[in-house]
């Protein structure tokens, strides 16, 4: 499979010479025009693997994955900026272009959540909010309305230009806070939180994912839940991608392949309820997931997305 003899492949590549040729990244015309033109190329059905695509389209694509994260970030403080200016923030979001989008993936996020976990969850962490935390906007006020989101980013400004968009919300505003640290520095206040959502453009390749993913497993509470976004097919041009096999410390249980405007993947995994030490001695539950090669996945359509769930065949015993 390929290299740029695909014709996706040398498509992606143009628009990714395109794009890293362009002055800066900031929200214009021609910047909105040439991103668009890539998500849609990256639209399923593109059934493309892109951990065979060879080295220079893999560097290619690296490179292209931190444009567009590049590319999010400021588009999001561009929006969020105009929104600061309104008098009410919140009952403008629709503005932001990919508002539907964010509406879409939280639903489907919810309804992931509620399959996995039966009450409703009193305190959530969400790791990189970014500055206009649209995913926590959305789940706080339409999904989870009792629940307190503590939301984090390494980025100060972000922070500050988030917590603007709260304080004529009575709600929202008793509910959100806003930690500034790299995830990586927070331990301990990780035990306190039910779930964990952490966001896309948290470790922009596969490598520093994991790292984020065993940092959490190292300090998140025992039966907590992680909920992560991936990419699958094309859309991996567009963000890294996570595999059961990359969650070691956690109970891979599922991932959903959105095959509408929705680009992320949303993977769920559950933190071991003891050491995986002791797992690998037999003693807990079946195959851990960095054991990928003996993990047979099989996949289900649901509405025409694709579940895959895990067929975990006991090989401790
Ligand atoms: C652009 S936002 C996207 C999230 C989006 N606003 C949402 O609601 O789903 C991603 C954010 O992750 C933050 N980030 C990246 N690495 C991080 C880390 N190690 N710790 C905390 N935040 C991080 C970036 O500063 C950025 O603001």
């Amino acid at each position: 499979m390929g290299c740029q003899d695909e014709p996706l492949v040398q498509k992606v590549w143009e628009l990714y010479e395109q794009i890293s040729s362009l002055e800066n990244l900031k929200p214009s015309k021609d910047v909105n025009m040439i991103f668009t033109k890539l998500v849609l190329t990256c639209m399923p059905p593109n059934p493309i693997d892109v951990t065979k695509l060879c080295k220079k389209v893999q560097e290619m694509r690296s490179k292209l994955i931190r444009l567009c994260g590049e590319a999010e970030g400021h588009l999001e403080s561009h929006y969020s900026t105009i929104l600061g200016s309104y008098e009410n923030p919140l009952d403008h979001l629709n503005i932001f272009p990919y508002y539907s989008n964010y509406l879409k993936l939280s639903l489907l996020e919810f309804n992931i959540l509620s399959q996995h976990y039966t009450h409703v969850p009193s305190k959530i962490a969400f790791v990189g909010s970014g500055p206009l935390p649209l995913s926590s906007i959305v789940l706080a006020s339409k999904h989870l309305t009792n629940t307190t989101f503590h939301n984090y980013d390494i980025d100060p400004l972000a922070n500050s230009q988030a917590i603007g968009l709260f304080s004529s919300d009575s709600d929202l505003s008793q509910r959100m806070f806003f930690h500034t640290n790299d995830i990586m520095n927070v331990t301990n206040d990780l035990k306190d939180y039910e779930v964990v959502f952490l966001a896309a453009l948290v470790g922009m390749d596969k490598e520093d994912k994991v790292k984020v993913v065993d940092h959490l497993a190292k300090y998140m509470a025992p039966g907590a839940l992680l909920m992560l976004r991936s990419a699958h097919g094309a859309r991996a041009f567009l963000y890294p991608v996570l595999d059961p096999c990359d969650l070691r410390g956690f109970e891979f249980l599922s991932v959903f392949h959105p095959t509408d405007e929705v680009v992320n993947s949303v993977v769920i995994a559950r933190k071991y309820a003891m050491p995986t030490h002791s797992l690998e001695k037999g003693l807990g539950p079946m195959i851990l997931p960095n054991k990928c090669a003996e993990i047979q996945a099989f996949n289900h359509f649901n509405q025409g997305n694709m579940i895959e769930e895990l067929a975990i065949e006991d090989k401790l015993s």
